[in-house]
Order: structure tokens, then C-alpha cells, then sequence
């Protein structure tokens, strides 16, 4: 079998779940949009700053890759910028083949300058939209959803949890929470949890990426979380080998990964911002490949494109190096992400069955 080459990888279809809006700019814009109000930068050329941030988010911890967001939360402070970003965001994700993207952002973190919660949210849904648009006319086809992140040391995830609700029909169709994850339980924003299943809606949870089983557990068992933004830590619940066969080859699954498997819960799982805050040490030791191997619902996000020098088809390409995985795998991949997309039924399946399958059928070489 010939490997996937990371041009053909671009060419495939993808579905991405978990990807920041403020971790995704353009170095270049960020230096544009800087000059414009005055915001000092560690550097002022586009390469260099794009570099500063890779090494930066590098840490090995969760706290000093978020400190790098200070610098893109304060270029996007006006309709402008976001609208801007968004559109930027919604055409590079269609130029590296994304077909369907889930893109996230915490509106509580675009205050500063005066615009309300309700303006953020409809710059970048007009973003969203132009940049849709401008992928069209260049022949790519691209779905974005919209997740609203509540902080989890804030105090605002009820009012962000209504903001979501409030825009459901106009694009977004989920809610977050996000942050440094030790010291600040999802627990703490159960009230937000409750309400959004009194409203059928969809959320996912930033958990078991710094902190381990009881984060994961709460999201899932108190709060009723959809699905696990990174989730990877399910792993410290899963055995050594202790016979040979099965799927797995034997490993024995705890109390939470089996629940975790047996619902068919989504793991969001983020390999290059994992070994940049120390939640796996290399792409090759990332336990996606033991997850993978187990069947869990396993998907593949970029997290922060701009923090980790990355983007989809980069994420795909560094697990064929580094697992040896064809288009098969690839497509178990983009289907399981279109599977846990928080866009209808009906859409979901359209995905899978019009644009996806088709093109990996060609890949595979069965159509
Ligand atoms: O990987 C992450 N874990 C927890 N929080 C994160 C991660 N990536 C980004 N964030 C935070 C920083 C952003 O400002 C915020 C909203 O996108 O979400
Ligand atoms: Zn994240």
C-alpha cells in the first residue's frame, strides 16, 4: 500500500470538530490588524511571529500555551476583525479540503471595546458567511457550525449557554467550555449544562486534556456532555494487555472508558496541541493509535492551527507517518467526526454519503 501523500491528503475530504477560532489566525493578519490599534507583538514579520507562537505554545503545560492567546484575543476586539477572521478562517479551511468544520470561540473575550455579546456573534456569523462564499467561488464546498465557548474560570456560561440558544437558527449549533481545566470543574457551570438539555441543544466539554477521570467523568456523568473536547486522558482508565485478541489486543477497559466506548462518545482528540502542553509526549506515543485500535469514537482536530503550526491535512499526514495509516483509516476518521457534528441528522448523512464516501472510494480505489 502506498501511503496517503500530504498533497492527496489535502485533496480528501475532511471534517474537523474541534478548532479555535482565536488559535487559527493568519500570522500575517494579526500583524495588520496589531498596527492598526497600537497592539505590541514579540514580532512584527508574519514568519517570525508565526514561529513565535509555535515555540511559545511549546511549553509542555496547559497555563503558558493559553498565556499565548493574549495577543489574538486582542487583535479581534471590534466587528471589523472578527469578521475579518472568521471569513480567513472559513476559506483556509476550505482551501486544505475541510468540508465540514465545527469552529469555536469564547464571545465573553471580545468586550473590550464596547460591542455586545450579540454583536461578536454576528460579525463572525457574517464572516463565516463571506468566507463560505469566496470558497465557493473557488470551487470548494465548505459547511461551517459555530460552538460558543463559555470561559471555565468566568462566570458567564449560563448567559453564553443563552446566546447559543438564542442563534441556533443562524448558524450556531453548540456551546464549549474551555480554559485551564485543573481547579475549575465543568461542575461549576452545571446550571448552564441543565439548561441547554432543557433546550435540546448540543454541547461538548474541554476535558481529560490537563486533568484526568474525574474531569471526563463530571463532563459526562454530571453534566451530560455530547461530547469530550480532547478527552485523551480516557486512556488512564484502560488496562494493560492482559491476553492476547480482541479488539485491542486484550486490553481491559475501567468502569468510565467502557461507558465512554459502549455510548459512543466522541473524543475530540488534538495530537499536536497534546505534545505541545504535555497531555502525550510524542505524536507517536499519542494514545489515538491505542484508541483507534480499541474502536472508540475517535476524531481528529487541529485545536489551534496558528499555536501549532498546523492544520488538518497536517494532523492527518503526521498519523499516517507516525501509524502507518492508509485512506481507510482516514475515512474511519472524517466519518466519525461527521457522525458527532452537531448539524441535523439528515445533513450529517448528506456529508457522508455525497462528498465523503465517493471521494475515499476513489482513494481506496473500490469505486
Ligand atoms: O486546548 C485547549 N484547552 C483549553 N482551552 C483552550 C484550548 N485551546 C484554546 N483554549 C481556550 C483559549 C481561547 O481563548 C478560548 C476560546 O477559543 O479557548
Ligand atoms: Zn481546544
Amino acid at each position: 500500500m502506498v501511503a496517503p501523500s500530504y498533497a492527496e491528503i489535502v485533496n480528501a475530504p475532511k471534517a474537523l470538530l474541534h478548532d479555535h477560532l482565536d488559535g487559527g489566525l493568519r500570522p500575517a493578519t494579526i500583524v495588520e490588524l496589531a498596527a492598526e490599534i497600537g497592539h505590541e507583538l514579540p514580532e512584527t514579520d508574519p514568519d517570525a511571529l508565526g514561529r513565535w507562537f509555535s515555540a511559545a505554545a511549546d511549553s509542555g503545560s496547559l497555563e503558558r500555551y493559553l498565556e499565548t492567546f493574549g495577543h489574538t484575543v486582542a487583535v479581534m476586539q471590534t466587528a471589523a476583525a472578527l469578521r475579518r477572521v472568521a471569513a480567513e478562517c472559513a476559506l483556509d479551511l476550505a482551501l486544505d479540503g475541510v468540508v465540514y468544520a465545527e469552529v469555536r470561540y469564547a464571545p465573553e473575550q471580545h468586550l473590550e471595546n464596547g460591542l455586545t455579546l450579540a454583536e461578536v456573534v454576528e460579525a463572525v456569523l457574517a464572516g463565516f458567511a463571506e468566507g463560505t462564499a469566496q470558497a465557493a467561488a473557488l470551487g470548494r464546498t465548505i459547511r461551517i457550525g459555530c460552538l460558543l465557548t463559555a470561559m471555565r474560570h468566568a462566570a458567564r456560561s449560563m448567559e453564553i449557554a443563552e446566546l447559543a440558544v438564542a442563534y441556533r437558527d443562524a448558524g450556531v449549533v453548540g456551546f464549549d467550555i474551555a480554559g485551564a481545566e485543573a481547579g475549575y470543574p465543568p461542575t461549576r457551570h452545571l446550571d448552564a449544562f441543565e439548561y441547554l438539555q432543557r433546550e435540546n441543544f448540543h454541547f461538548t466539554i474541554h476535558a481529560g486534556e490537563a486533568f484526568g477521570l474525574p474531569s471526563i467523568w463530571q463532563a459526562i456523568q454530571w453534566c451530560g456532555a455530547d461530547r469530550l473536547g480532547h478527552g485523551v486522558r480516557i486512556v488512564d482508565d484502560i488496562g494493560p494487555a492482559e491476553s492476547a485478541g480482541g479488539l485491542g489486543g486484550g486490553r481491559r477497559l475501567g468502569r468510565l472508558a467502557a461507558y465512554v466506548r459502549d455510548k459512543r462518545i466522541p473524543l475530540e482528540l488534538c495530537p499536536s496541541s497534546n505534545v505541545q502542553t504535555g497531555a502525550a509526549p510524542s505524536i507517536a506515543e499519542h494514545p489515538i493509535g491505542l484508541l483507534r485500535d480499541l474502536r472508540f469514537r475517535a476524531t481528529v482536530n487541529t485545536d489551534n492551527r496558528l499555536m501549532s503550526g498546523t492544520s488538518m491535512s497536517r494532523e492527518m499526514a503526521l498519523l499516517v507517518e507516525a501509524f502507518g495509516y492508509g485512506w481507510a483509516e482516514l475515512q474511519w476518521f472524517t466519518i466519525n467526526a461527521m457522525k458527532s457534528a452537531f448539524i441535523p441528522f439528515d445533513e450529517r448523512l448528506a456529508i457522508i454519503n455525497d462528498t465523503i464516501k465517493p471521494a475515499y472510494a476513489k482513494l481506496i480505489g473500490t469505486a
